[in-house]
């Protein structure tokens, strides 16, 4: 008798046997969005009538496009976050021209949608939002991941209206150990030879150290912050122009004012993050680390404890 047809399967993170999925156990419907090298599609599982964004990328493109170390390195960063302001994954499969992950499906949208929808946001809603990405870099860095791409878009929301930050592609995990293999690029790093990235994040949102010597930090997340946070109040990046050299010139030379109206305590705030030396940023280790981020009187009355229990202010 022919050996029973069996479905392989994998440890999960508890560490129990996991089904592997297939494209048949859902049930495909309408396409969410787009990406370079990906189409999300909001499905339905069968077996048990749960919603995902599964996010299907095609083989043949990102070997053209020379993207695979991306791919790895969004589904290692992935697999790594279990918490509750991240975008998570449950389930990755493939079939012969196509990879899926499954993940959770950030109903609400863009953050960047609700900026422009409002023009921005008020002192209530832009602390408690700047609260919870203050609250994910932690866990992130802690993890010893840094985002490098964080900016409105990739920042989405779930149904209850809390982040779901996303978009990992292009993060770096740093290396746990001093010496060994540089733990992304797979090829031996001599000290002191870091091989350089040729990874650059979004204009508007890019650290000056990116521009000028190619090397991200945990700190590199913490000018995103920064400029979020300008954003948030302002309605615009802090630093803007027709094209990317103009952005980057002013980002190196920290070219930017405020617009009438920003509060000392949130001028304080962003003055304290958009510092052209990374080592000088509020919530870097040399700063005192996120606790004397958090201890910043713009963050005065967040509770820190509990922010993906709290019911978020009403946007308007
Ligand atoms: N888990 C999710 N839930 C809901 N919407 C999502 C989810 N993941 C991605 N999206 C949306 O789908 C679109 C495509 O996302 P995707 O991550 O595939 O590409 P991208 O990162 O936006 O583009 P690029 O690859 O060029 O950076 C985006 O508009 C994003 O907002
Ligand atoms: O890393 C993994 O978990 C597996 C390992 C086995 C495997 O074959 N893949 C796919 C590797 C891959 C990456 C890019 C292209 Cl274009 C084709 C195949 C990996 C994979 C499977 C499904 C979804 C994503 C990935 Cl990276």
């Amino acid at each position: 008798k022919m050996a029973e047809e069996t479905t392989p399967s994998k440890l999960n993170r508890a560490g129990s046997l996991q089904a592997k999925r297939k494209p048949e156990d859902f049930i495909f419907g309408k396409v969410i969005g787009e990406g370079s090298f990906s189409t999300v599609i909001l499905a339905k599982e069968v077996s048990t009538d749960k919603q995902y964004a599964i996010k299907v990328l095609d083989k043949q493109h990102i070997i053209r496009e020379n993207k695979a170390q991306y791919v790895h390195r969004e589904k290692s960063v992935l697999s790594k976050l279990n918490h509750p302001f991240f975008v998570k994954l449950y389930y990755t499969f493939q079939d012969k021209d196509r990879l899926y992950f499954v993940l959770s499906y950030a109903g609400r949208g863009e953050l960047l949608d609700y900026i422009q929808k409002l023009g921005s946001f008020d002192e209530n809603c832009t602390r408690f939002y700047a609260a919870e990405v203050v609250s994910a870099l932690e866990h992130l860095h802690g993890l010893g991941i840094i985002h490098r791409d964080l900016k409105p878009e990739n920042i989405l929301f779930n149904e209850q209206m809390h982040i779901q930050i996303t978009d990992f592609g292009s993060s770096k995990i740093l290396k746990t150990d001093q010496l060994g293999e540089d733990s992304q690029d797979g090829s031996q790093v001599a000290p002191g030879q870091k091989r350089k990235n040729s990874f650059v994040g979004t204009a508007q949102y890019v650290s000056p150290e990116v521009l000028t010597s190619k090397k991200a930090y945990y700190s590199s997340d913490l000018w995103a912050l920064g400029c979020i946070i300008y954003q948030l109040l302002s309605g615009l990046p802090p630093f803007r122009g027709g094209h990317e050299y103009q952005i980057f010139q002013k980002i190196t030379k920290l070219e930017y004012e405020f617009p009438e109206g920003f509060s000392p305590t949130a001028r304080d705030l962003v003055e304290k993050l958009l510092v052209l030396e990374p080592e000088g940023r509020l919530g870097c280790e040399e700063m005192g680390g996120f606790d004397k981020l958090k201890k910043h009187p713009f963050f005065e009355g967040v509770d820190w404890s509990n922010l993906s229990k709290q019911k978020p202010p009403q946007l308007v």
